[in-house]
């Protein structure tokens, strides 16, 4: 395993290296990590743990003027499993290789944000830098896994309220071009398991009405509707965030034995799961009426049931609007963003809604805007996939970039609102 002399990068790997991949994440050694990352930096800290064994940790950089809302840089410390032997280089490892790729599960996804969060604000205090908003950050658990041991905890807590927290930034995606991506919503979850009953029967017997035919047709209509989608995508007429993707990811049916399937059997029952994103702005309702009367109808003996996710984690509000962060005028973080990257060299994209889900959606929850924002540009999107990698020069580059950022942030005044005027920007 090779190792980098640039202490910067050296960082950046012993955090790659621990392994909080779930079902079993080191959530201890992440914490000690950061602590002791933050001790190095004089930054205030707490550990709260929500739930036992799933440790988060909060930083502050007080500002001088304590009145003004705080600034939250949100990073989860988990990451998703790894088939190690699927690997070029061990998932753990954090290898550098002589493009300067530095490989590990959790390099992009977003471990890379969290410690680059540190590293600027490294850099800003070295340069004499004095905020004036406070600045917190906070490394949540359990992201992966929705959320709901870490982030949401966090969003629901007293704790939280006496942050006075502003503006929130989260995760956002790698860009495969120069340009940065930015995220101002993201799509709503929904796990839906459609179930085919039927009679069962001799594997020989041609007859109406199985199981496994019924739900076939199901799929059927659920893969039209998929490519449907899909082409609005490739078309170049939507955004992947903008349209309801289908994935079919799992599938249940047959008559187990110890060494497979009974073979000559046509079972009674046959299930399908399929991971469904929903843009907040697309119509809801019909959706649900496709389910119920396309994808499990009654008439063709189907049900369905939702996985954990249904409409709990909502991105809709409680009278039913979309929750976005706005990309205009009225929400001067943005303009503030734009113009930090600018500074720092970097092009930032138009605003975009995220495919998958974040934490950012339980601070949306509360009414607070939180922008997606990982600075990965030039950069394969490897997020949960083999070989997850972050080039060391993006690495580095993303770090001058929150500098950029969070120097913009923590000293942004909002002169109009103080004068009763409109705000300047
Ligand atoms: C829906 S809760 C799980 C959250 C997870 N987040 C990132 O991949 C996702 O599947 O989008
Ligand atoms: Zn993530
Ligand atoms: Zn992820």
């Amino acid at each position: 395993i090779q190792s980098d002399d640039d202490p910067i990068i050296s960082r950046f790997q012993r955090y790659l290296r621990i392994n909080t991949a779930h079902p079993n994440p080191q959530y201890r050694e992440a914490a000690d990590f950061i602590l002791s990352e933050a001790e190095s930096l004089s930054l205030e800290s707490q550990t709260l743990e929500f739930v036992p064994g799933k440790h988060l940790v909060l930083l502050k950089w007080p500002g001088s003027e304590p009145s003004l809302s705080s600034v939250l840089l949100n990073s989860h410390t988990d990451v998703v499993p790894a088939e190690h032997d699927k690997w070029a280089h061990p998932p753990f490892s954090a290898n550098l290789d002589s493009n300067g790729d530095v490989y590990a599960r959790g390099s992009q996804d977003m471990k890379c944000v969290g410690i680059q969060y540190l590293e600027a604000i490294r850099r800003l205090k070295a340069s004499g830098f004095k905020p004036k908003r406070s600045v917190y950050l906070s490394f949540v658990p359990d992201e992966e896994i929705g959320g709901h041991d870490g982030a949401e905890k966090l969003a629901e807590s007293d704790v939280f309220k006496g942050l006075n927290v502003g503006i929130v930034l989260d995760e956002g995606l790698a860009s495969p071009t120069e340009t940065y991506r930015a995220f101002y919503a993201e799509r709503c979850p929904m796990w839906l398991v459609i179930k085919a009953t039927g009679a069962p029967g001799h594997g020989a017997k041609l007859y109406d009405n199985t199981a496994m035919e019924n739900l076939l047709k199901s799929i059927e209509s659920v893969r039209r509707f998929r490519a449907a989608q899909f082409d609005l995508v490739k078309a170049g007429l939507k955004a992947e965030g903008e349209v309801i993707s289908v994935n079919m990811v799992f599938l249940k049916a047959g008559t187990p034995t110890p060494t497979g399937f009974v073979m000559n059997m046509q079972p009674s029952e046959a299930e399908a799961g399929f991971d469904i994103r929903v843009p907040p702005i697309a119509d809801q309702e019909s959706l649900q009426k496709r389910i119920a009367e396309e994808w499990a109808p009654t008439s063709r003996n189907m049900t369905f049931r939702h996985g954990q996710f249904k409409q709990k984690v909502s991105v809709l509000d409680k009278s039913g609007k979309p929750i976005l962060t706005a990309t205009d005028s009225s929400n001067p973080w943005w303009a503030l963003l734009e113009d930090a990257v600018k500074k720092a060299n970097g092009k930032l994209g138009k605003p975009e809604i995220f495919p998958a889900s974040t934490d950012a959606r339980y601070f949306r929850n509360l009414g607070l805007p939180a922008i997606g924002f990982s600075p990965m540009a030039n950069t394969p999107i490897l997020l949960h996939d083999h070989n997850e990698f972050l080039n060391k020069d993006e690495y580095l580059k993303g770090i001058e970039i929150y500098e950029s950022i969070i120097k913009a942030y923590a000293s942004y005044v909002d002169h109009g609102k103080i004068a009763g005027s409109r705000d300047e920007l």
